[in-house]
């Protein structure tokens, strides 16, 4: 096929949301999955949690890894006061540019950050690039074997303080069994687990939110 399937997204926002309207065009991409073709949006669902955690946090930087389309950015963008530093990073640079497109349809590229790049390779970066010195929101939703060696990078690069709040999406379906050992078992986060469905789906899912509890040793055994 002569486009792809985050092209057909995106052309499906230009069609049906309003410009400048985040509610539209999350909207428009949601109808789209639903209707047209399956993508891995965060999705309404898992989104309203994303929501609430997001402002029960109110955090002065987010961090996101895993932009693909843009949904789950425009998502916790729309909720964030002006002031509030947003990083998202995208290996896939034809992910990234569909995502640009669809973030700019909702308004919000002043407010975004795309840096377009592995996480593995960008988070050691990320005080020098942007004057962060800690995330008090990161949602992780990119592959998902990298979601332990990143919590731990995070860790290591002194970028989570305490209180800090890391949301993982996908911990049921397709899975991080690794990455929930450990933020279950470390006595360094305390964790929980909001069930809730697979995108666009009745296939179970959820999301889990664990807060950073601060700089401390050993492991529950
Ligand atoms: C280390 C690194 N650095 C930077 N960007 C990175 C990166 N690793 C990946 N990315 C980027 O993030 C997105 C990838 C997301 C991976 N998400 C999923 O695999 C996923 C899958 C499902 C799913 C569930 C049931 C099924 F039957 C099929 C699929 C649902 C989901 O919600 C998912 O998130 C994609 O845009 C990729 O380029
Ligand atoms: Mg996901």
């Amino acid at each position: 096929t002569r486009t792809s399937r985050p092209q057909r997204l995106l052309q499906a926002v230009c069609i049906n949301a309003v410009r400048g309207n985040p509610d539209s065009v999350i909207a428009a991409i949601d109808h789209f999955c639903q209707n047209q073709e399956w993508a891995m949006n965060v999705g309404d669902e898992k989104g309203a949690i994303l929501d609430s955690v997001v402002m029960e946090t109110s955090p002065s930087t987010v961090l996101e890894l895993g932009t693909y389309c843009g949904y789950s950015a425009v998502r916790i963008m729309r909720l964030l006061p002006p002031a509030t530093r947003f990083i998202t990073l995208e290996m896939n640079p034809d992910y990234a540019a569909v995502a640009r497109q669809v973030i700019q349809h909702a308004g919000l590229q002043d407010k975004v950050c795309l840096v377009e790049g592995k996480s593995a390779d960008l988070i050691p970066k990320m005080a020098d690039m942007f004057g962060i010195r800690t995330f008090d929101f990161v949602f992780f939703d990119h592959w998902k074997d990298c979601y332990l060696p990143d919590i731990r990078l995070l860790e290591d690069c002194g970028l989570l303080d305490q209180g800090s709040v890391v949301l993982a999406d996908n911990v049921l379906c397709p899975g991080a069994p690794e990455y929930l050992d450990y933020v279950r078992s470390s006595l360094r986060f305390s964790s929980r687990f909001y069930r809730s469905h697979l995108e666009y789906t009745r296939v179970l899912d959820g999301l889990e939110r664990s807060e950073y509890l601060g700089h401390r040793d050993a492991q529950r055994d």
